[in-house]
């Protein structure tokens, strides 16, 4: 493909480059105008390993971290790229989004601490995704590279010239741009002024299909939709329609990888070459043709490696699915097998009686439960937390405080990860007594400490142990309002100034942070709230209105965000 007439396309154009990196702007440099825009690109570069994300360090412990756990391996850079098309008419600005990802694999040479601190005091790892530049000295670390080099940089040049050629194209034609969005949108003077997704209000309920802001004067209007456009005539599918069908089959793929988790597919595949279906069959206790084909579904939903020897667990198997791991969630599998989909199969007659009904059954009736369900719920919040505990600990600078209090702090896994990374730090875990009396069957990645304590009470009702830092983790997503307001009050209540609060919650997919998911099904993380998930700045404003001050927000990983407040003087 001829590349050159290609970014010439952009060369009269008004192009912005919506990120802050100047290697992005130094490798798009001959494609810039800053006049207002006609093209917006941004882009968004995370590495990944062994099923963790790693993005820019927040300080050098966090890039030694990084980089110690790159050390000898392989991972993958991946690079996001978003490209929006925009066009005046009518006083309206029309947008056409297409956006694709491009992944590379780096190789790292085994790293000694004396080369790694060398390397993380020049200072360059501070700034970069992963914690290395490879254009510059972090080229010393790596053995070989699979794929586009500029896509480790932050910038897949080579695809974004194809996407480029591909949208340019007369539509219609073959290879045409997928068309990602197109929604006419107010025009605006800057793009600052565009719709905020998590604005006030857009937690309580699906937002419109036109829910924006009210900036600057400029009303949002109804939007005109690519068949309006069209005349009525239209070559694409109402976005709902392709999510309508993944709901209806959806249940499907989920039973087939919980019944594998469930039979221990898995955990036979683990640390095995290739298992024929016969072999799986025997060791699982199961039918060779019931296996073979549970087998075979798994390998077309990506979870196992098929080939002419057998079967094999993917990486992600063999780190999440498999009962023995340390990354395992096959407790919550367990758990959304058992009592979850319980509680969904008598869906249509707890609506019909008006029966108590909730998704997420067993925190919501704590007195209702045997040891043996409680149990399964620890399982499953253990798995979960030890994979995020991690991330949640280091979000932010915890050092500052002596003392922290995690209100339902379930099995002790963050608390023993917050006092493996803060040496003065003591925890208490504030959980029901049935849960206390149980966690110390739970083992946690950081050594048993002295420094957790647990305390038996309930945190809607009693009242909270003293500390200088409050924490909730993974507890609020599907918390009503009022509930939610009510627990934060509370804890505010108990914090003397100067104390601190952090929040980490299940983060909205991009898409749905970014408002994409306002005509879509909310995420199903959060599915039984009715409302689409929280933003990071939802629980911002919450804290200032209680009180705190100094409130930040902070990306945990892929999974979670984490909010920290500090309470002021009344
Ligand atoms: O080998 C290299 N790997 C990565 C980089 C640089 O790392 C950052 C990645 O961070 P991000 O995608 O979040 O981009 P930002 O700089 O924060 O800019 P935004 O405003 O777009 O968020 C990126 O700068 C890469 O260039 C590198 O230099 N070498």
């Amino acid at each position: 493909m001829l590349l050159c007439p290609v970014i010439g396309k952009l060369q009269h154009k008004r192009v912005v480059l919506a990120s802050s990196s100047p290697r992005r702007q130094e490798i798009l440099s001959n494609a810039k105008d800053l006049r207002a825009p006609d093209v917006v690109i941004g882009a968004d570069t995370i590495v990944a390993v062994g099923g963790l994300i790693l993005e820019k360090p927040v300080d050098k412990q966090d890039a030694y971290r990084m980089l110690l756990r790159l050390s000898g391996k392989e991972h993958s850079v991946f690079t996001g790229v978003t490209i929006v098309h925009c066009r005046s008419k009518d006083g309206q600005l029309d947008t056409e989004v297409s956006e694709f990802y491009e992944e590379t694999t780096v190789k790292f040479s085994e790293l000694s601490e004396e080369l790694l601190w060398e390397y993380i005091d020049s200072g360059e790892p501070m700034d970069k995704a992963g914690g290395y530049g490879i254009q510059a000295l972090g080229g010393m670390l790596v053995e070989y590279v699979r794929g586009d080099f500029l896509n480790v940089v932050g910038f897949p040049l080579n695809r974004f010239c194809k996407e480029l050629a591909r949208l340019y194209r007369a539509p219609g034609a073959p290879g045409a741009p997928r068309r990602v969005q197109r929604d006419s949108i107010p025009a605006v003077h800057t793009f600052e002024e565009l719709g905020d997704a998590d604005a006030e209000g857009s937690g309580s309920g699906p937002a419109p299909a036109n829910a924006g802001r009210e900036a600057g004067g400029v009303r949002p209007r109804a939007p005109r939709t690519r068949e309006a456009d069209l005349n009525g005539v239209t070559d694409s599918q109402p976005p709902l329609l392709a999510g309508l069908l993944e709901l209806m089959y959806g249940f499907k793929a989920s039973k087939v990888l919980l019944t594998a988790c469930k039979l221990n597919v898995f955990d036979v595949l683990k640390d095995r070459g290739p298992l024929t279906a016969a072999d799986v069959a025997r060791k699982i206790d199961a039918s060779v043709g019931g296996t073979e084909h549970l087998l075979d579904i798994c390998a077309a939903l990506g979870l196992l490696d098929k080939s002419d020897r057998g079967y094999s667990n993917t990486e992600t198997a063999s780190l999440h699915l498999a009962s023995d791991s340390e990354q395992s969630l096959h407790g919550l599998a367990a758990y959304h097998d058992g009592p979850v989909w319980g509680a969904f199969t008598q869906l249509g007659r707890a609506v019909r009686e008006g029966a108590a009904w909730t998704p997420e059954p067993l925190p919501q009736a704590p007195h209702e439960r045997s040891t043996e369900e409680t149990l399964q719920f620890m399982r499953a919040s253990h798995g979960l937390s030890k994979l995020t505990a991690q991330h949640v600990a280091t979000a932010f600078d915890l050092s500052p405080f002596t003392s922290a209090c995690h209100l339902g702090g379930c099995t002790g896994a963050l608390a023993h990860k917050l006092v493996q990374e803060y040496p003065r730090l003591q925890v208490t875990v504030f959980d029901l007594p049935e849960v206390v009396k149980l966690a110390g069957d739970f083992q946690t990645d950081a050594q048993p400490s002295e420094r957790v304590h647990f305390v038996p009470g309930d945190l809607s009702s009693d009242s909270l142990p003293p500390a200088d830092l409050y924490v909730l983790c993974s507890l609020l997503h599907d918390w009503p309002e009022d509930r939610l307001h009510g627990l934060l009050s509370r804890v505010s209540g108990s914090c003397k100034p100067g104390a601190g609060l952090l929040l980490a919650e299940l983060a909205p997919a991009e898409e749905e942070a970014a408002g994409g998911a306002a005509r879509r099904p909310p995420g199903l993380r959060t599915l039984g709230t009715g409302r689409r998930p929280r933003g990071p700045g939802r629980y911002q404003r919450l804290l200032q209105r209680l009180g705190f001050q100094d409130v930040q927000a902070a990306r945990a990983g892929g999974l979670l965000h984490v909010v920290l407040g500090t309470r002021a003087a009344p």
